[in-house]
């Protein structure tokens, strides 16, 4: 079976004439969480927005469900951003919408009858601990609610693959893990999960393969072994 995600010998060159990306390779196969770490500007948000068809890659092929992100036009990008979640640090969220709608968005956008729309926002509001606050302004909620609903948004689709941008970086420890135990969670549903990250002790706590960048290049595909093993 051919791989959610291939990355064959990518680099991106900003006009700047700066290289974010050097002939990077890996693959994330359907069902795997996969982190991305690195030091700041190592380029874990660059590698992200080729994934999610918000830049291109200057040389090396991307392929997503085995179709070429460099062949994405005006009429397939909306369809392929359908497929693939995105959660940011800064979540986003529409201030004058409530929650609800803020999660509904996606669903509306791809054509959802409106009583499928209010059961999947309820059913994901409730998995995420937002049951209650489907009412409420973003701006009424705490920064762990409004990033929890960032991810509600991303996921209520259930799309193949889910990619993350430094999700946890405004969250205390405690938040930051429950956000990743939701997830760690996703690839049973089957979405597949991309976090970018420079949080080592969390990523290792969540013992998860980890892509490591340095300067553009992936100078390591870290998978840890499995627990109880030998
Ligand atoms: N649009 C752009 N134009 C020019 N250079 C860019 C652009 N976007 C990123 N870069 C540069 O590419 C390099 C990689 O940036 P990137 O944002 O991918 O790093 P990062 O690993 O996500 O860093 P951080 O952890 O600080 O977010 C950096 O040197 C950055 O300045």
């Amino acid at each position: 079976m051919s791989a959610l995600l291939h990355f064959d010998a990518v680099s991106k060159r900003f006009a700047a004439g700066l290289q974010a990306l050097s002939e990077v390779s890996f693959e994330v196969a359907a069902g795997e969480m996969v982190f991305v770490t690195g030091h700041s500007g190592a380029g874990k948000s660059t590698l992200l927005r080729l994934v999610n068809g918000a830049d291109r890659a200057s040389r090396g092929t991307v392929l997503f469900e085995g179709r070429n992100l460099a062949k994405l036009g005006r009429r397939t990008l909306p369809a392929h951003r359908r497929r693939v979640g995105v959660v940011f640090q800064d979540h986003r969220l529409l201030a004058d919408r409530s929650v609800f709608d803020n999660v509904a968005l996606p669903l509306l956008i791809a054509g959802y009858a409106g009583a499928e729309i209010g059961k999947r926002v309820r059913s994901v509001l409730e998995r995420l601990g937002l049951g209650d606050r489907g009412a409420a302004r973003p701006a009424m909620l705490s920064a762990g609610e409004q990033q929890r609903v960032g991810i509600a948004r991303a996921i209520v689709a259930q799309p193949p693959l889910l990619v993350a941008d430094e999700p946890t970086g405004n969250l205390d420890p405690q938040l930051a893990a429950d956000v990743m135990q939701v997830f760690a969670e996703l690839p049973a549903r089957g979405t597949s999960v991309l976090v970018a990250s420079h949080d080592l002790p969390l990523i290792k706590r969540m013992r998860r393969r980890t892509l490591v960048l340095d300067h553009g290049r992936l100078i390591d595909d870290f998978r840890p072994p499995a627990e109880g093993g030998s």
